[in-house]
């Protein structure tokens, strides 16, 4: 019921994140609020590094992919445990460097990087420009020569695999505005041309089928197609790749019936057949990078609201309002994304009510939640949605012009701030 192992239930039926009790955190940041488990996000990226060990024999790494959730202090955190930092803007670029990421453990993503922004990577000395276009890579030889450098990429490919997910959050089949094409031979040429140009060099392709996969053979499959292109390319070509990024994706519990699996599982299943297809194509194995996002940062956040009217209407439906809404949380109105709720301040009574959360915009599908249970709400009672951390405050905006919520990062028992809430002062600062 309270999905994440760094949440529990103290004595005075409140809920506990990483030894700080939620109603104590709301009386002193106020509501809404972020809050994440330091102690659960070192864990996760433990987990990660050590089967980097157990299956690669440390021949590799993990990458987080901060869209998931991006500031100063979660660089800081995956960084001190090994991680490189994969990032999707000149935004989350420049968030990175200010906190001290090094620029060679940088992968720059992106579908239609700017100008700009590729300038930018290139003047930066980022470690891995992901390549998404051909005509992405002509931009990146220009502007490496304009700086006398040579710009380490890969390429990311598009394996023609469909994963079961959501279909806003599928990207490796074939009907996908992101990477180039494995099947009608786009890859081949681009890697092709690649290997002529003066100021590149190729260390390896990238694939990424989507997210919140919940299964283990999709990641098999797409590890196989690419180690196959990869002998197509020794043998047509001459090269033997360095490295191989399988991507992200792996799917985390929004509610308790969600059959989630183990991290360890899909990286054993992964190894396997990385392991044997190396064998079979008589390929050096290359050295292996995943790139998590959700599971990194997923379980470990929850978003804590104060309850405003609780508007009953009979035979329809119990709106339950918060003091949040569709600005910190839009993955319901986007997906009818799944969440477990509950009174933070009751979490030990039942949960025996059925309730519409609804957020504070101007916006009938200003949802986070529908006909979901509960413990009986009532004005004033703080609301707590689990599983937040991920694509919750990275996704956050100022609709109807509400303040992004501060962020609190917990670590046994002591708190802090990470992300300041946002001022009135803030909104109008651009404006002129
Ligand atoms: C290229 C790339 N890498 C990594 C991720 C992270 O995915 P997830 O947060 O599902 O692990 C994404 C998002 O889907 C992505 O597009
Ligand atoms: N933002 C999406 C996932 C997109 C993943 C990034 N490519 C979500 O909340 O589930």
């Amino acid at each position: 019921m309270l999905i994440s192992d760094c949440l529990s239930c103290n004595d005075a039926g409140h809920l506990v994140i990483s030894g700080c009790d939620t109603v104590d955190l709301a009386r002193q940041y106020g509501t809404p609020l972020y809050v994440m488990s330091e102690d659960k996000i070192r864990e996760t990226c433990r987990r990660y590094v050590s089967s980097f060990q157990t299956n690669y024999g440390g021949n590799g790494r993990p990458i987080y992919a901060s869209k998931a959730f991006s500031c100063k202090e979660i660089y800081r955190i995956v960084l001190s445990e090994g991680l490189d930092v994969e990032v999707v803007s000149g935004g989350e670029l420049y968030t990175a460097l200010q906190a001290g990421v090094p620029a060679s453990k940088i992968h720059f993503q992106g579908n239609n990087k700017s100008i700009g922004e590729i300038v930018y990577a290139v003047e930066s000395g980022v470690g891995d420009i992901v390549v998404d276009h051909p005509s992405e890579l002509m931009q990146i030889q220009r502007a490496a020569a304009e700086n006398s450098t040579v710009a380490s990429i890969s390429f990311r490919i598009k394996p023609g695999i469909d994963a079961h997910t959501h279909d806003f959050i599928r990207t490796g089949q074939i009907d996908s505005k992101f990477g180039i094409d494995l099947i009608s031979g786009e890859a081949m040429e681009a890697v092709r041309t690649a290997l002529t140009m003066d100021h590149i060099v190729l260390k390896g392709l990238h694939c990424h089928i989507g997210s919140q996969i919940l299964e283990k053979e999709p990641f098999v499959h797409a590890a196989e197609v690419m180690l196959d292109f990869y002998a197509q390319i020794r043998d047509e070509l001459g090269v033997v790749f360095e490295h191989l990024n399988l991507g992200g994706g792996f799917g985390i519990k929004y509610r308790d019936e969600d059959l989630t699996i183990p991290y360890e599982e899909y990286m054993a299943a992964v190894s396997v057949a990385v392991h044997s297809k190396c064998k079979a194509k008589e390929l050096p194995t290359p050295k292996i990078f995943i790139e998590p996002g959700r599971s990194i940062v997923g379980e470990a956040g929850i978003t804590l609201y104060t309850v405003g009217s609780v508007k009953e209407i009979p035979g329809v439906r119990n709106y339950v309002t918060i003091d949040g809404g569709m600005f910190d949380n839009p993955r319901y109105a986007l997906y009818q994304a799944d969440y477990t709720c509950l009174i933070a301040n009751k979490a030990d009574q039942p949960a025996d009510y059925i309730a519409t959360i609804a957020g504070k915009c101007c916006e009938s599908g200003d949802l986070i939640q529908e006909h979901t249970a509960l413990q009986t709400p009532m004005e004033g009672d703080l609301l707590v949605v689990l599983s937040t951390g991920a694509y919750n405050y990275s996704m956050a905006s100022n609709y109807n012009r509400n303040l992004k919520p501060a962020c609190v990062m917990v670590s046994e028992g002591e708190s802090r701030i990470v992300i300041k809430a946002e001022t009135y002062e803030d909104l109008v600062r651009n404006d002129v």
